[in-house]
């Protein structure tokens, strides 16, 4: 997909990008490969949220693993301040993780129950801050738990099993700021805490992007949530970008049917027991092996056309920021239907 308005508009203040980035692994180590992410552009820029959206196995934590550095690309680039970049461990990965932190879904699993509170924030500023010590290393305690709305002197000697949940993934977080970083990559951070709580950690996070000037890429499948916490929305189908735009055009007015049958199926908060909306989409996400050409949204596209299963669709503008990798949206010479 083309580089977006959003994406090109100020690159001065861009920290962490994605260019033409895809990933495919190799099955068995035989020739079949899982396209699990293909020619992904995106750019996340300081004090600003970017929503990567989509549901289960449409590429998401691949895409935070890869500007993660924690796998190789199979092609495309990773750019930290427009500067290619390419670590596999050792030095230069930590100096990395420095700049660009993790935080994975599942608190219960990202913490060690056999650490506190206190050795996992003391080994994540002694990593980042070698040397640090005494007077310091308990300022640096204090200092991050304040910053994660938990007290010090009742949570730094706890162990995980003694913490709900929301104060589990606090102190995740926690964790990923002893490395003072310049990007957050927040893979599901809310999806495994109870609805009433989630809030709360958005919230949180929110806060900490304005106070410490973050950028951060949020991975949700539930893009109610994306309008909410994000300034720009990214939605991903079978491990490609469909459409992107401004949150609230996005998510308000969705141009790709796919994002379509995603916003119609979420479940009505006011009225759970309704049947989800499929917009007349049926079906299953394709197999990422070895995928066919055209467009991968094609099987399952209410709209779809002949074109649509032997070309894919390259992105186009359809209004302000939004763009949809969608034949709908090509300009005169593309379908003939009106798209909305
Ligand atoms: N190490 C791996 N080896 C082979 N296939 C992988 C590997 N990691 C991920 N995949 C596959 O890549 C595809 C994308 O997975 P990914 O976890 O990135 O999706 P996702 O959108 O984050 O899904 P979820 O929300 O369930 O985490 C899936 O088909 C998954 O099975």
């Amino acid at each position: 997909m083309a580089t977006t308005e959003l994406a090109s508009s100020d690159q001065s203040d861009v920290v962490l990008a994605a260019h033409a980035l895809s990933k495919h692994f190799r099955l068995h180590r035989g020739r079949r490969r899982l396209h699990a992410v293909d020619g992904v552009d995106l750019a996340l820029r300081r004090g600003r949220v970017v929503a990567l959206v989509g549901e289960s196995g449409s590429g998401k934590s691949t895409v935070a693993r890869l500007l993660a550095q924690l796998h190789p690309a199979t092609s495309g680039e990773v750019r930290l301040h427009g500067r290619p970049v390419k670590v596999r461990a050792g030095r230069r990965f930590r100096a990395y993780a420095r700049r660009v932190q993790l935080i994975l879904q599942d608190p219960f699993a990202s913490l060690n129950p056999i650490h506190t509170v206190r050795y996992v924030l003391t080994r994540s500023l002694k990593i980042h801050h070698p040397g640090i010590k005494g007077e310091a290393l308990e300022q640096g305690l204090t200092d991050l738990l304040t910053k994660v709305h938990l007290q010090p002197d009742r949570f730094l000697d706890k162990f995980p099993h003694e913490l709900s949940g929301g104060q589990r993934q606090r102190v995740s977080i926690a964790r990923a700021l002893g490395a003072t970083p310049e990007v957050l990559l927040a893979d599901e951070p809310v999806s495994m805490l109870d609805v009433s709580i989630r809030l709360g950690v958005l919230n949180l996070l929110s806060e900490l992007k304005n106070d410490m000037n973050l950028a951060i890429l949020y991975i949700t499948h539930d893009i109610a949530s994306a309008r909410y916490f994000s300034d720009e929305t990214i939605v991903m189908y079978a491990g490609q970008v469909v459409e992107r735009g401004d949150s609230e055009t996005v998510t308000q007015r969705p141009a790709h049917p796919y994002t379509r049958l995603l916003i119609a199926s979420a479940p009505d908060p006011d009225n759970l027991a309704a049947a989800p909306e499929t917009n007349g989409a049926k079906g299953e996400p394709p197999s990422l092996i070895d995928p066919p050409p055209g467009c991968r949204f094609q099987p399952r596209c209410p709209r779809a056309t002949a074109r649509c299963a032997t070309e894919s669709p390259p992105s186009f503008p359809v209004s302000g920021t939004q763009e949809a990798a969608c034949w709908l949206f090509a300009p005169a010479g593309g379908n003939e239907e009106v798209p909305r």
